[in-house]
This record gives C-alpha cells, structure tokens and sequence, in this order.
C-alpha cells in the first residue's frame, strides 16, 4: 500500500455544526502547527489541495432546510459542504493519494466518509469522548456535529438520505473508541444498529493498545481499508484545550499516540479527519499542534 504515503490535505472550513463559533478556523491553525513538517518525519510526501468552500453561519439561516420531526441547525449548509468534501475526498483516493481532512465541525465527516466510501467498502473507527450519534429527532442541541455518525448509517431521519449515507457504510465495520459522554438516544442508537462501542473504562480495563486493535479488527473485518475520525476532544482537555465540547477523563498524550500508531502498524488507513480544533479556546496552538502530531504517528511515524 505505498500509495497511502501520497497525502492530499484537504481543509473544511465549517463551526455551523457546532454549538461553539470558532473552529473553521481548525485548517489554518493546523497547517501553522507544521503538519506538512511533522508528515514528512513519517517519510509521506504532502499535497495540500487548499479548502472546501463553506458558507459562514452569520449570513446563512440555520433552518432553511429541515427534516421533520426534530431539528438540525444548518442542515443545507451541512450538505453542500459534505457533498463537495466527499467529491475531493473521492478525488484523492481515486487519484491514489490519502485524503487528510482537516475540520471544521465534525459534520464535515459526513462528507469525508461519503467520499471514502464512494468505490470501496470501508470500515470507519471513530476516535471521540462523543458518540455523534444524534439525529435530528433526539438531538438535544440540533448541533449536526453531535449526528455525523447517525447520518452516515442512516440511522432515523437519515434514512435514505441520498447525500448522507449512499455510500453504503455498514454498522458491522464501524467502531468508536473513547466515549464517556453519551445521551440517551444515542445509547439506544449505538444498540440498534450494532456499532461497536469502547468506552473509557474499557481503556481503564485493557489498556489502550488492545481496545484500538480490536476496534482495528471490528473496521478491517471484510473491507477494503479504514477511515479513522479524529475528533481532538477524544483527548484529555487538559491535552487538548482548544474544542468546543471538552469533557474530562480523556486519553493522555501517550495512549493518543499509542493508538494512532497501532493504526500505522496495521497498514488499512484509507482515510483521516482531524476535526473540532478550536483556536479560539486553545492555548498557543497546541491542540493544533497535537492534531499535527497525531496524522503523523497515524501515518507510521518511526522514532528509530
Ligand atoms: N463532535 C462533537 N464534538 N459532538 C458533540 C456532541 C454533543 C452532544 N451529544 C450533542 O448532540 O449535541
Ligand atoms: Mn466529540
Ligand atoms: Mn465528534
């Protein structure tokens, strides 16, 4: 798979979907922190493709477009930037090169999953303190990045939602590590449509090396290579400040890399969003910084 190592870079721009204003500016304090640098320590060669185009909330009515029951703030929004992303997210990895998306809001994932999933059938392992498993119908906020996970499934409202889920993604080869904020509907969304499911008492338990490889196997299991998404506030807080949902009780800087190297190892990466960095709320930029980091040891970064 030595193509994996061609990186293209693709900003999404976006904070409509979340209920924080500030982290469409997460692409350009991503590249500041030096992720062309930290991907070449991991021997990748880095094409950076520029930035999706996405509206800006100000001038935009959040409900110009709606699903019925419930509510999902920016849904048009949301699907023109996911049907763009997908379309260069799809170019890159026809093109042979890994599609790096860097958020924006985790609705950006619907498109990078989209794309993804255009002409393969992959797995997704979902690396979050959230499970983004709300659908307009449960949401507690209508923020669209607490549903990306549920649209892509088609899970409620999202059923049969052409632009959301036609690529096909199954619950059977879908993980999501590191959750210790979970409502209720999404509890019973996780239960019914199989997703697999590590909380942060199962790293307590296991240790982080052996919940990433089987949430590695649970994504590997039949298909053609995995999309991780990387939502920065799987971090500890106190590693990873600048995100608009912190919750405490986080994986250290340690076991963050220690998983993203096992991914390395396993050699399926197909794909990566490094979402929900929030300059605003950080602190010198080191969230950014972190998220640089972490594409890196993804990508098979050695130290000898
Ligand atoms: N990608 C995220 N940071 N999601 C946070 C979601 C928070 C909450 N579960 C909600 O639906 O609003
Ligand atoms: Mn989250
Ligand atoms: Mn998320």
């Amino acid at each position: 798979m030595d193509h994996r190592k061609n990186v293209r870079v693709i900003g999404a721009p976006t904070d409509y979907g979340a209920n924080r204003r500030g982290v469409d500016m997460g692409p350009s304090a991503i590249r500041y922190a030096g992720l062309a640098a930290q991907l070449e320590r991991a021997g990748a060669a880095i094409g950076d493709a520029g930035d999706v185009p996405a509206p800006r909330a100000e001038v935009r009515d959040p409900d110009t477009e709606t699903f019925a029951p419930g509510r999902a703030k920016f849904l048009r929004e949301t699907r023109e930037v996911a049907t763009r992303l997908a379309d260069r997210v799809g170019d890159a990895l026809a093109a042979g090169e890994l599609p790096m998306v860097l958020g924006g809001d985790h609705s950006v994932a619907i498109g990078s999953v989209a794309g993804s999933a255009r002409d393969a059938d992959i797995g997704v392992v979902w690396f979050d303190a959230h499970a983004d498993c709300n659908t307009p119908e449960t949401s507690p906020s209508g923020n669209v990045h607490g549903m990306p996970l549920a649209a892509a499934l088609g899970v409620g409202a999202f059923a049969g939602v052409e632009w959301a889920n036609a690529a096909g993604l199954v619950a059977d080869t879908v993980a999501i590590v590191g959750l210790r904020d979970v409502d209720p509907p999404e509890r019973r969304a996780i239960d019914e449509s199989g997703v697999t499911a590590f909380t942060m008492a199962d790293i307590d338990d296991r240790g982080i090396t052996s919940v990433v490889d089987d949430a590695l196997d649970v994504a590997t299991a039949g298909t053609d290579g995995v999309h991780v998404s990387l939502d920065l506030d799987w971090l500890d807080p106190r590693e990873a400040p600048g995100v608009g949902t912190p919750v405490r009780g986080g994986v250290t800087y340690r076991e963050a890399h220690a998983a993203l190297e096992r991914v390395a190892r396993r050699d399926c990466l197909r794909s990566l969003d490094l979402v929900e960095v929030n300059p605003i709320l950080d602190e010198r930029n080191e969230t950014a910084s972190l998220a640089a980091e972490l594409a890196s040891s993804a990508l098979g970064r050695r130290i000898l």
